[in-house]
């Protein structure tokens, strides 16, 4: 990587977030973890929004040695609203305009991405008339307008209806496909980690719990929350990591008998619809998922409080880790 290009992080919002990263340009970096974990803190501090100390170095600039509001990042945040008097065109039209470009350009680049994100049709509309999905999009397009170096997204298909949020993730990941800057995105979801991004951060605590492909955090995930979220359960013993997948777990009411399985006890916290399955999240410690057919859940009565048994077979885990085999 040349140095002067990419992203180079080293940051602490004191008490919320200690965040070390570098990022190569043009990639897109997904950040997950629990509540809490600080990734709005950390998201917010290289916008500016909340003070910082250290470095974010965005080529070969300190960012927060600049002030925010002169900043090169297009920001979608929940709470950075539409201009509300200004329709959809001006107010994707603003940044460019803003930056010396003239009416003309700037209104024609507006409307393309407006086109892009499918709302073309409702450029001359309010934030008012619009519905969330769509105000939403118009954020995006307004983020993205004055093409800048770092894109940060805080959740941006939070609060979303399902098929808006997946229509909208399929333009986004279009158009970060052919974007040359640094995407930053934090979600909740593991979808837009796999599929929208190049690399992972975990935080958990305000500290970088884990980073890599998303790929290599599905496969070995070191914490519980990112083994939930990509679906497999963990369990840690140590340095050894056993994971396994929820289709592999039987749950029953009574204890499960023979002794060569891994077995545990809790209460069922939820049961989601997930696929042809039902997916039930079990408090046991650690908390570990489990799918059964809809035929099992209802005939168990597997709903929220249900305290059930969960085991799996020894050949259905696989382990990694300093004592595993490593296979
Ligand atoms: N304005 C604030 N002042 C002081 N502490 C804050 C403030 N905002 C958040 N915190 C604290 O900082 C820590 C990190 O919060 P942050 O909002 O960054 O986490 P998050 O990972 O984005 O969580 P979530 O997924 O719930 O949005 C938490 O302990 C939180 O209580």
């Amino acid at each position: 990587m040349n140095p002067s290009s990419g992203l180079h992080v080293d940051l602490s919002v004191p008490g919320r977030a200690q965040v070390e990263l570098d990022v190569a340009a043009g990639s897109v970096v997904a950040v997950i973890g629990p509540n809490g974990a600080g990734k709005s803190s950390f998201v917010r501090a290289l916008a500016g929004l909340v003070p910082a100390q250290g470095v974010a170095v965005l080529d070969g600039t300190d960012l927060l040695r600049v002030p925010a509001r002169d900043r090169q990042i297009g920001l979608v945040f929940q709470d950075q609203l539409l201009f509300p008097h200004l329709s959809a065109l001006d107010n994707v039209a603003f940044g460019p305009r803003a930056r010396g470009r003239s009416r003309k350009e700037a209104d024609r680049r507006a409307q393309e991405l407006l086109d892009v994100f499918g709302i073309g049709d409702l450029s001359h509309r309010r934030p008012r008339e619009l519905s969330g999905g769509q105000a939403q999009r118009v954020a995006i397009a307004r983020a993205l307008a004055t093409e800048p170096d770092l894109l940060l997204l805080d959740e941006p298909f939070a609060g979303l209806d399902v098929t808006v949020a997946m229509a909208l993730r399929i333009e986004l990941a279009s158009h970060l496909a052919t974007y040359g800057g640094i995407a930053i995105l934090v979600t909740h979801e593991a979808i837009d980690a796999l599929t929208l991004a190049d690399e992972v951060l975990v935080l958990d605590q305000g500290r970088v719990a884990q980073r890599g492909t998303p790929r290599e955090v599905a496969a070995r995930p070191a914490t519980d929350h990112v083994a939930r979220l990509v679906g497999v359960n963990l369990l840690r013993d140590d340095d050894t990591f056993t994971t396994f997948s929820p289709r592999d777990v039987t749950v029953s009411l009574a204890r499960p008998e023979g002794s060569a399985r891994l077995q545990w006890s809790g209460q069922v916290a939820s049961a989601q619809p997930h696929g042809d399955a039902v997916r039930l999240l079990v408090e046991t410690s650690p908390p570990l998922l489990a799918d059964v057919t809809p035929q099992a859940a209802a005939e168990l009565g597997l709903a929220p409080g249900r305290e059930v048994w969960l085991s799996v077979k020894a050949t259905a885990v696989s382990r990694y880790g300093a004592d595993a085999d490593d296979r």
